[in-house]
């Protein structure tokens, strides 16, 4: 051995492959902007041929983030094929409701070691299955990933300093996707915990439509703050029940996203709250919106989900019934505010301690 010191190899020593985006709408365009100023090459597959000859030729998406100007070296083309050519790390931005068919369509295109990392926040509707769990089903890759964290598309463009996490127990999935797409303006953190961010990723859009709602009818940052505190217990509750970590829900994929998406009016699921809150039907405020809102599909899923599983979700199913059962949000507001009054962290005071202390108060005053 020489006595020469040997340096730690350091996140810029990692070989950054050609990068793939599937998806042409907000966060696909954001991306595969923070990609091209890693220095990756980077191609952008999207299915409609304006979009793409608009990208290529102006650098703007007109369509999706119409305000900003997207990296010169991406290159945008409705050949899926051609896209994802040599692509060592694709990263995929579409609704849930087209992913798996778009990732049916991509496989065999698919590079046999590419990475594959879903950016999407939604779940299946006929499986339950995570976005992560739909890639590994129709590839049988073992080198998948999800990209979740608060990222809101249009501050992310505007390089405003942002933050996410890629999650996956694939270590080479984590550490090159940390090395394409850490710049100047954003950072990518690690977790094991695929299904614990991802599922974060999901609930709180339901919640960023609650708290929506809320502002909409005035209420104050009292009210915010409660609803997102409790928003993160209970989607914890869920979560931890389908079998995630707790711990994940502290992170930037769990408490950090949804201060973001419950606090924007830049968040659509909020704006779908909010025009709901205003008044509008669900379905005014979707068309509205012209863009993707997980959260309304997500909701229905979640609670029918819980009451299967027992797992006790008040402020989802309040949601639910405003959104599709006619009760109007003051009423529902009313029926939690004197629903059980339950314990505040439950990890460290479970609730039924709460419930057996107050029914043994209870049993003591009646007796006195
Ligand atoms: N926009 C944001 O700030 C963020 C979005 N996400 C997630 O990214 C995912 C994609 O969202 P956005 O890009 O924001 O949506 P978007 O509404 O801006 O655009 C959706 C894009 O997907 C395309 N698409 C929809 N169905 C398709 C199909 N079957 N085949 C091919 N293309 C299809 C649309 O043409 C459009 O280009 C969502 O799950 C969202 O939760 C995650 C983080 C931030
Ligand atoms: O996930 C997001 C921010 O992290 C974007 O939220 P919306 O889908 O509600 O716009």
């Amino acid at each position: 051995m020489s006595g020469e010191q040997q340096s730690t190899p350091a996140i810029s020593d990692i070989h950054v492959p050609p990068v793939a985006v599937l998806g042409g709408g907000s966060f696909g365009t954001a991306l595969a902007s923070i990609a091209s100023t890693g220095g990756a090459r980077v191609r952008q597959w999207m299915r409609d041929e304006a979009l793409a000859d608009n990208i290529n030729s102006q650098h703007i998406n007109h369509r999706y983030l119409p305000d900003f100007e997207i990296h010169p070296d991406v290159h945008a083309s409705t050949d899926l094929e051609w896209v994802l050519e040599e692509a060592g790390l694709v990263l995929i931005a579409i609704p849930s409701g087209g992913f798996r068919t778009v990732v049916r369509q991509a496989a065999p295109h698919f590079n046999p070691n590419a990475i594959l990392v879903s950016t999407t926040k939604g779940i299946e509707a006929q499986s339950f299955m995570l976005m992560s769990e739909v890639l590994i089903e129709e590839t049988g890759s073992p080198h998948v990933g999800v990209l979740s964290g608060p990222n809101l598309a249009a501050e992310i463009a505007r390089h405003h300093l942002s933050a996410s996490v890629v999650a996956s127990d694939d270590e080479l999935t984590r550490s090159r996707v940390q090395a394409a797409l850490s710049c100047d303006h954003f950072r990518v953190y690690a977790s094991n915990d695929r299904y614990g961010v991802e599922m974060g990723g999901a609930l709180k859009n339901i919640y960023a439509i609650a708290v929506g709602m809320a502002a909409a009818l005035g209420m104050g940052e009292n009210t915010r703050s409660m609803l997102i505190t409790r928003a993160l217990a209970e989607m914890s509750r869920f979560a931890v029940a389908q079998g995630a970590n707790p711990m994940t829900f502290l992170g930037l994929a769990g408490v950090g996203d949804l201060i973001v998406t419950c606090s924007s009016n830049l968040s659509r699921n909020y704006r779908v709250g909010y025009a709901i809150g205003e008044g509008r039907s669900l379905e005014e405020a979707v068309e509205a919106l012209g863009q993707v809102a997980e959260g309304v599909n997500t909701v229905s899923l979640v609670v029918e989900r819980a009451s299967r599983d027992g797992v006790y979700m008040p402020l989802a199913s309040g949601l639910y019934r405003v959104m599709f059962e006619g009760a109007t949000p003051r009423e529902v507001a009313v029926d939690l505010m004197r629903s059980e009054q339950s314990s505040d962290v439950e990890f460290t005071l479970p609730r039924e301690e709460t419930r057996r202390a107050q029914e043994q108060t209870a049993a003591r005053d009646l007796s006195q």
